[in-house]
């Protein structure tokens, strides 16, 4: 479950982003995050994993407050939480094999569990047969299906994904869809901020709208709201 009271955050700078925000999400929801640009999308789903740290309220996730977490305990954290960007972030040097095995590779797991572990991950996104290629050598939505499989090959509770079809096309975007379905359906929290009108309409899910920082609507079988 993850729960923030009254959380806020201004940058550096001056810009407040998030203003007193309150939600609760339980395991196993599957939650789209909407609003206009700037709105503070990225800010509320990168508090969630510590990217961005609130400068007011209280953040827990499965019971662990994130904001007077030690940043040595950040690594920790993100064991259990997995992570999709929208530019996929792979390392450019390693296979696609590599790329997500390092995940495992970090917490000392055994070669044999490594391997088993990464072919069934390649296994449902569908990529086996690109195991020993560099990301390059691949489609956009073939490296977004690599950075889906490293984010959950530790079986995290939670998946948050920042745009993750914002650089794919429609119909590349409804394979990666499908993907966050189907580790949603296996109990699997996944949390989405999105600007994608088609998709949001079409899965009806719960809805979070952002506008200036404030959440102005929470919504269970939620629309997008906004014009594409
Ligand atoms: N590192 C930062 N330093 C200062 N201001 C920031 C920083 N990151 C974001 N902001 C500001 O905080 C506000 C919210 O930004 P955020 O990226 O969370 O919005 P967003 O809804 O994700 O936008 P988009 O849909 O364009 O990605 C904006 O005014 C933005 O300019």
């Amino acid at each position: 479950m993850i729960e923030m009271k009254d959380v806020s955050k201004t940058y550096p700078n001056g810009v407040s982003a998030l203003n007193e925000v309150n939600l609760s999400i339980e395991q196993g929801e599957f939650v789209y995050v909407v609003g206009p640009s700037g709105a503070g999308k990225s800010t509320l789903v990168g508090m969630m994993y510590r990217e961005e740290k609130a400068t007011g309220g209280s953040i827990s996730i499965n019971g662990v407050y994130l904001n007077k977490m030690k940043e040595r305990k950040i690594p920790h954290l993100r064991r259990d939480i997995g992570v999709v960007y929208q530019d996929f972030k792979l390392l450019p040097r390693l296979t696609v094999y590599e790329n997500i095995a390092f995940a495992l590779e970090v917490i000392e797991e055994t070669p044999k569990n490594i391997r088993r572990r990464v072919m069934e991950v390649l296994d449902l996104v569908n990529l086996k047969h690109k195991a020993r290629h560099i990301p390059d050598e691949l489609s956009g939505g073939e490296q977004q299906r690599v950075s889906i499989a490293r984010a959950i090959v530790n079986h995290p509770k939670t998946v948050i994904a920042d745009e993750p079809t914002g650089n794919l096309d429609p119909e590349t975007s409804w394979e990666i869809m499908r993907i966050f379905e189907e580790i949603n359906a296996r109990g699997t929290t996944v949390i989405m901020a999105t600007h994608s009108k088609d998709i949001v309409n079409t899965m009806k899910k719960r809805v979070i709208a952002v506008e200036n920082g404030r959440i102005v609507r929470d919504e269970h079988r939620g629309e997008y709201g906004y014009e594409a």
